[in-house]
This record gives C-alpha cells, structure tokens and sequence, in this order.
C-alpha cells in the first residue's frame, strides 16, 4: 500500500524510537531558540516508552526550558503501573530536571472532575503547543478517543466515562485541543496496529485521523505495522 507524504516506515520499533527522541530534543532546541520555552504534549500507553527511556538517559543542559504535558489518562490511583504517568514518570521525568512546576501531569487520582478542573488551568498559558506525541490503539483510538463515541465539540478536556479498553473512565484533551499544536507526530508500531492503520488509509472515521497540526502532522510506523 502506497503510504502518504507525510507518513514515514522505519526499519522496527527500535530505530523508530531512537529518531523519535532525535526529532523532539532537534524541536525542543529549535522552540527553545525562538521562543525560550518547549511545550511539549506526550502520548500513553506503551508505545512511547523506549523514547522516554532514551530521553531520561540523555545529558542535557536545557531541560529548565521544557514543559511536559499529557494528551490523556486514565483514572487510577496514584503510581499504578496502568497510569500513563508512571512509565513517563518512571522513565524519563525523575531522571531528569525539567523543573515540577513545568510538569503538568493529569491528576486522575482526584477524580475525572477534578482532574479536569485542574488540568484546565494549567492549558491557560499554553494556547498552542511546540509538538504534540500520539500514539494510536489498534482499535484506532488516540489518547482517549474512541471511535464510534461521539464528543461534545468546542472543549479543551473531555472526560471518558465508557473507554472499550481498561479502565472506563479517562481524562482527555480534544481533538480540537491536541490539533491546536504547530507539530504533530504519531508513532505507531507492531503488527497489530496494521489493520486499523489500512481502515485510516481507506479513509475510515477514526479517531487518529481527527488530530492535524498548525504546520507539520507526521506518522511514524514501523514496518510491522505497514499495511500491505
Ligand atoms: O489507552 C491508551 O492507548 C493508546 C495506545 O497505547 P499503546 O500501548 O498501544 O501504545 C495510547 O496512545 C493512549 O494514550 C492510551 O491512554
């Protein structure tokens, strides 16, 4: 299957993320340059891990400059191993000194209420992000829209009372609020994401397909998960 311009197949998941870590220090230098900060917005599940892993490794002399958000989460207690904050947390943020008041992570442990409220407060300053890390389920859900839900439009967070995958009940930002970003980038790797990336191709509704980007919207896959 022919992939679009804007779509990228890397040889496998390792060299996918090594680039991928490349890419967001390359922007947070290029943000950083220009405007003095990086706002970046970081993706769930298990995809980005190895990036945070390698990001947490990296010496750099910048970090007081990054501010880090989240595109969802899931309502659990604090720590659980099912939140998207403990590998981000775990992996990359303790082991780094982007300053705590410049990390924004959704306080799901409060409830879905008051996590959004919170969370609401925190966008204030940011109206458009630098660059905005998604992932995508191989249902072809991103963040914590599913398809086949439907969504309150003109809102900033959205709370998921009936997630299809474990558990129920998220904290989202929109798709109008993850496209509110100058750069996009999707990183989706493994076989079993190839059947919900050819349903995008042949121009199904789903949810990855509803983020763009202010100026550049990227998808990154590996070759496991190339459509035929
Ligand atoms: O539940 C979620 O799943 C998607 C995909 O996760 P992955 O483990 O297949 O990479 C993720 O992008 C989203 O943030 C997360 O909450």
């Amino acid at each position: 299957m022919q992939l679009p311009e804007d779509w990228r197949c890397f040889e496998d998941a390792e060299l996918l993320a090594q680039t991928a870590k490349e890419y967001i220090c390359s922007a947070a230098e290029k943000a950083i340059r220009e405007n003095g900060a990086f706002h970046l917005v970081t993706a769930g599940g298990t995809t980005p891990n190895r990036i945070y892993q390698l990001l947490g490794e990296s010496e750099r002399d910048d970090w007081q400059f990054w501010h880090i958000y989240m595109g969802d989460e899931r309502c659990l207690p604090l720590d659980d191993p099912e939140r998207n904050r403990t590998p981000l947390k775990e992996m990359w943020l303790d082991k780094c000194s982007v300053p705590s008041s410049q990390i924004h992570y959704m306080a799901t442990e409060l409830g879905a209420e008051a996590a959004l409220e919170d969370y609401q407060t925190r966008l204030l300053s940011v109206p458009v992000f630098d660059l905005v890390m998604l992932g995508m389920g191989e249902d072809g859900h991103t963040a914590s829209l599913f398809p086949g839900h439907s969504y309150a439009e003109g809102c900033d967070l959205l709370i998921e009372r009936d997630s299809p995958k474990p558990p129920p009940l998220r904290l989202t930002l929109s798709a109008e609020r993850l496209s509110a970003s100058c750069e996009v980038l999707k990183l989706i790797t493994g076989a079993g994401k190839q059947p919900a990336l050819k349903a995008w191709l042949e121009g199904e509704n789903l949810p990855i397909s509803w983020i763009s980007a202010k100026e550049t919207h990227q998808v990154w896959i590996d070759l496991a998960a190339r459509p035929d």
